[in-house]
């Protein structure tokens, strides 16, 4: 790693591999989830990593988080090494997994309670990130009072509540219907214009690809690994969503991804079509 990299990227993917070894019936199977990952991600970027259903989208995301860890390479955020999990990451589920006693506000207080935060502080963070997520007239309710794109507002606020240096998302709004999904895609517009964090986000979506990120990384699988990198310049702010994406630049720029995307169908890639392969070293 670079020194100089060091003050402006936020995170550092460095030859990051992983390998997973599962039992499948009597033999041992070996399967190449990633493979000598690297790429940078510069403060206050939204970086989308898409490709095909196995290609180790989650894996990347999940050893950034420090959920799982690599089998080699490293990984580095605001400088530090990744050694396990920390407040320096807070991640969204596909599915917010909130506990459903709690209230929507108590909901967002809980990553603050770990964290040894006092009361009425977290109490204050909490209302602050649950209005910031448009959520300020619900912060009472309990999950099942709330819709699916509402608890999926609540799985951000927790994440924002802890102001962690990135913001990872998997697939965070992969479950919701389309116009629910755009009025999220839009709140995180804002919601980046307002804070400038450093978001990471998986999607098998190139229109939302395309409408949030700076760079929409392409990956490719068997072994999983960076196949395209494509950068977005269309200008910022992109909170008027209806007009970026009636853009020709923005027909464009899909275009080119699913393009690249097809290409890696008509390759093979894609875990239906090695399903059952196995060995893939
Ligand atoms: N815990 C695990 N044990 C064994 N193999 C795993 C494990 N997690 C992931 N894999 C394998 O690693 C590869 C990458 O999986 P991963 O879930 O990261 O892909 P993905 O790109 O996120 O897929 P999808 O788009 O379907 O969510 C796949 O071949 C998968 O079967």
């Amino acid at each position: 790693m670079n020194a100089t990299n060091e003050h402006t990227d936020r995170v550092v993917i460095d030859n990051v591999s992983k390998e997973f070894e599962i039992d499948v019936g009597k033999e041992r199977q070996h399967v190449q989830a990633l493979q000598d990952v690297s790429f940078s991600v510069r403060e206050g970027e939204i970086v989308a990593l898409t490709g095909l259903s196995g290609c180790g989208k989650t894996t990347l995301l999940r050893i950034i988080m420090g959920l799982e860890k690599a089998t080699s390479g490293q990984i580095a955020v605001g400088g530090n090494v990744v050694t396990g999990c920390g407040y320096d990451r807070g991640l969204v589920f596909q599915h917010a997994e909130l506990f459903p006693w709690r209230t929507a506000l108590q909901n967002v207080e809980f990553g603050l309670e770990v964290k040894g935060v006092a009361k009425k502080e977290r109490r204050a963070i909490a209302r602050e990130k649950l209005e910031l997520v448009g959520l300020g007239n619900a912060m009472d309710r309990r999950p099942n009072q709330l819709s699916g794109g509402m608890k999926q507002r609540v799985g951000l606020a927790r994440a924002l509540s802890i102001d962690p240096q990135v913001l990872l998302m998997d697939e965070p709004f992969g479950a919701l219907d389309a116009q629910t999904r755009e009025g999220l895609q839009a709140e995180v517009l804002r919601i980046h214009q307002e804070t400038n964090k450093t978001i990471m986000f998986v999607t098998h979506d190139l229109d939302e690809a395309v409408l949030l990120a700076d760079r929409v990384i392409l990956m490719a699988s068997h072994p999983g690994r960076v196949d395209r990198v494509f950068d977005i310049p269309i200008a910022r702010p992109r909170t008027d969503v209806l007009a970026v994406r009636g853009s020709k630049e923005f027909a464009d720029l899909r275009y080119e991804i699913w393009h690249a995307l097809m290409a890696d169908v008509h390759a093979g890639g894609g875990a239906a079509a090695t399903a059952g392969a196995g060995g893939q070293r």
